[in-house]
């Protein structure tokens, strides 16, 4: 079931199944990473502007940032041509159901043709780790681009879902009944926030980080409804910094771009420890943190 508007909403989180938190991450190598077509509005002005020896540093240091929490990357090599492969939250939805104890990821069908060839390389990875696979229903010609936009409600077996830009409302039916997964889904109108992970950030189970300007009113009552806490970005920061493209792991850290003072300062208020890191090179592209990586179970 896909709901769309408060009033649809006939559950509570209680009447969704628990789901542990997944434990481990991938992360994609950034040798050929770069700014080389324009597809969404923060890429516009940079194509040939990225520092590869800077953006090494800054993905080594987030590499570092995950070991850190005893959380091991698991790497996947960045392929020639395919600038944006570093971005590895967006090739796949990785999935556990906690009924049938399975894990696997349903593959995107980047909205994006300059990403589609990005797919079939996480594909293979995947199966090198005995993974099951899932594609969208054949015959279903819809966009998807994975976490980019499907998000899971920490802690329980319950789906968030943006759509308008990269991934179409339709998407989320099939996938509700691929997984068998209640799905909230809420519009996307600014095409900076063009992704949902550039506009909400789960923290734990009762706590988002959201930039509230890029949700319709429907949007921001359903995420009230789910979360206690609603910390929100203001509009510089979520716009320029990508503040809420943030990544919480183990729900007390916050991965952040570095600078967000006014969202950090939110964050330890509602309990957080933020962990500033810069990512100011993949900025360039369109992406931050929480697009950086990919958590599986
Ligand atoms: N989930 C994200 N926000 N990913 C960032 C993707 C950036 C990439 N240049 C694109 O536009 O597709």
């Amino acid at each position: 079931m896909v709901y769309t508007s408060p009033d649809a909403i006939d559950f509570t989180l209680d009447d969704c199944p628990p789901l542990s938190r997944p434990q481990r991450v991938v992360l994609t190598s950034p040798d050929h990473f770069d700014v080389q077509y324009v597809i969404n509005p923060h890429m516009s002005g940079n194509i040939g502007g990225v520092n590869r020896a800077a953006a090494l540093q800054q993905w080594k240091a987030l590499r570092a940032a995950y070991s850190a929490l005893d959380i091991e990357p698991l790497i996947v090599d960045g392929q020639s041509g395919l600038p944006d492969m570093v971005f590895c939250a967006n090739q796949t939805l990785p999935f556990h159901n906690p009924m049938s104890d399975t894990s696997g990821v349903v593959l995107s069908n980047m909205h994006a043709p300059e990403r589609q060839n990005e797919v079939p390389h996480y594909e293979q990875f995947f199966r090198s780790v005995d993974y099951e696979v899932l594609n969208l229903p054949d015959g279903l010609d819809t966009d998807f681009e994975g976490m980019g936009d499907a998000i899971w409600h920490p802690g329980r077996f319950l789906l968030w879902g943006g759509y308008g830009f990269r991934t179409d409302r339709d998407t989320y039916e099939a996938l509700s009944d691929l997984l068998g997964v209640r799905v909230l889904a809420l519009a996307l109108s600014d095409p900076e926030f063009y992704h949902l992970d550039t506009c909400f950030s789960v923290l734990d189970e009762n706590s988002v980080l959201i930039y509230p300007g890029a949700f319709d009113t429907d949007g921001i009552a359903m995420i009230e409804q789910f979360f206690d806490t609603v910390v929100d970005a203001p509009e510089g920061e979520a716009r320029h910094q990508f503040a809420c493209n943030a990544h919480c792991p183990d729900g007390d850290h916050v991965f952040i771009q570095e600078g967000c003072t006014v969202t950090m300062k939110r964050l330890r208020e509602a309990g957080f420890r933020p962990v500033e890191l810069d990512t100011s090179e993949f900025l360039k592209s369109g992406g931050s943190v929480f697009c950086m990586k990919q958590m599986i179970w």
